[in-house]
This record gives structure tokens, sequence and C-alpha cells, in this order.
């Protein structure tokens, strides 16, 4: 943990407040959130189903404006979406008449690279989502899990600073949801990343986070920390055996607790 705390903030959430609407009408989502986001950190956000964690996830993109406090990016208030936020929705944003290679390289193509770094940038993102010999089918035709891969692949043809989340995998079976857990950890390993990861599955916060914020019901707010370190040691070494700790199920239990009391009426 030392050594996270001295790496660098790239997001810096200062008493942020959002609200939706206007007037008598508001709708308080969430409220006085502090939090930094380092670079190289893997944090997952868990919550009561409606508290605010998409809403959390939009503002720092640059999707919605704070209403009162602050998000700071490098030092910089986010003023809006840019290509060093990259956002993977539950459901992949794909163009679908497009190719997948079409897909990937949009974004290099429209930051002006050159034909030959553009060409290099997708060959390299598609084999590590495991999708090379895929180039030429279009985006319409794959699965749910494919559909994914690439979302992932054009979001990190960008080289984004911080990648956001939004319950990337909440639409997948549970097999292709526990591969996609292993590639999302492989990428954010190999390409030392920084991830920002809403999620509803307990096991999958702590299967990849380096830290997990639980929030409370709406309006959200920061009810507690876990520094975790499970994603580090929970897979055998080159095998898919997961062990489990005793920590692991102790922490599981907490974060259900906490979660339950939110939850109850
Ligand atoms: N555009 C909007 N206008 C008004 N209210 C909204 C809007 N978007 C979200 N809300 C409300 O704000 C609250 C927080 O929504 P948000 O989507 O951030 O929660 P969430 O924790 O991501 O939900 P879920 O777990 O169901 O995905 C909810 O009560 C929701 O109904």
């Amino acid at each position: 943990m030392e050594l996270v705390k001295e790496q660098e903030v790239l997001i810096d959430i200062q008493n942020l407040t959002v609200e939706y609407g206007k007037k008598k009408n508001t709708i308080l989502a969430i409220e006085d959130i502090n939090l930094e986001i380092r670079r190289g950190e893997f944090i997952c956000i868990l919550g009561p189903s409606g508290c605010g964690k998409s809403t959390l996830l939009k503002t720092i993109a640059g999707y919605l404006n704070p209403t009162s406090g602050r998000c700071l990016m490098q030092g910089q208030p986010i003023n809006g979406p840019d290509w060093h936020r990259g956002v993977v929705f539950q459901s992949p944003t794909l163009y679908p008449w497009m190719s997948i290679k079409d897909n990937v390289e949009f974004g290099p193509r429209m930051r002006g690279l050159p034909e030959k770094e553009i060409v290099e940038i997708r060959e390299h993102f598609l084999k590590q989502v495991k999708l090379e010999g895929f180039e030429d089918k279009p985006t319409f035709e794959l699965s749910g899990g494919m559909k994914q891969r690439v979302a992932l692949a054009r979001v990190l043809a960008n080289y984004p600073q911080v990648i956001l989340m939004d319950e990337p995998l909440g639409a997948l079976d549970a097999f292709t949801r526990a591969n996609m857990q292993k590639l999302i950890r492989g990428i954010w390993k190999e390409n030392n990343s920084t991830i920002f990861l809403i999620t509803h599955d307990i096991d999958e916060a702590l299967a990849l986070g380096t830290r997990i914020e639980v929030m409370s019901k709406r309006p959200g707010k920061i009810l507690r920390e876990f520094n975790v370190e499970f994603t580090n040691t929970i897979y055998k070494e080159d095998s898919d055996h997961i062990m489990y700790s005793e920590k692991y199920f102790q922490t599981k239990k907490e974060i259900l607790d906490i979660i339950n009391s939110q939850t109850e009426e």
C-alpha cells in the first residue's frame, strides 16, 4: 500500500455532490464524496441499486457536472469527456456496421495518427483482448463477451490515463464473466493501467480490486473503504485454480453486512 501512496493522484474528487433536475424536482444522487484515484490502482465501487454509482462514474468521465464540490484530473477541473478517461459500459457502445478493426482504429484515426502507428496499435490491442484473426468481422455478428472485448480494445487504443467501467461484465454469463475478469486483470497488470470499476458482484470486486469503496443508499456517500490485494494472490500461479483465504471470506461478509444494512428498511 505504501507504494501506491507514492503514486501520482490522477483523479481528485473533493466534496462532490450531484443532483439531477431543477428547482423543486431535484433528485440528490450523490453527496459529499471525497476520493482520490492514484496511478496503477484498481478501484471497485459497490453499493445498493440506485445509490449513485453510475452518477459518480459519469461525473468523473465528464458527462455530468458537479452540483457542488470538484472533480479534478491531474489538478485540472474535468470540463467534459476526453480521451484521457476511457469508458466501458455494460452494453458495449460499438459502431455495429463497422468491422472490429475499424472500431478499434476509430480513436487513433480521429487523433490523426500516422497509418503505420494506427495498424500497430490495433494489432497490439486486438492481441491483448484475444481477438486477433477476427479483424474483419462486423461487430453485430459478435457474442456479448466478444463485443465487450472490442469495446475494451477500442478504449485501450487511446491510451487513456484512467479506464472507467460501469458494470462491464453485468450482462455476461458466468463462464464468460470469469474469463473476462481474468482478461481485465491481465490487461491492468501488463499495461499498468488505472481502473475504476462499478460492479454489483462482491466476489468480482474482491477478485479484481486493490481498493473497494462501499457506498450508502441514495444519496450515495462513501461508507467504507477496504484496501485489498486478493487480485495478486487469488489465482495459483499459472493455473485457473482459485485460492480463497479466511481473510477473503471475512472481508466479503463485512461488505455484505454493510450493503444489507443499506437495503433493509
Ligand atoms: N437523468 C436522470 N434524471 C433524474 N434522476 C436520475 C437520472 N439518472 C439517474 N437518476 C437517479 O439518480 C439515482 C442514482 O442513479 P445511478 O444510476 O447513479 O445509480 P446506480 O447506483 O448506478 O444504480 P444501479 O445500481 O441500479 O445501476 C437513482 O435514484 C436514479 O433514479
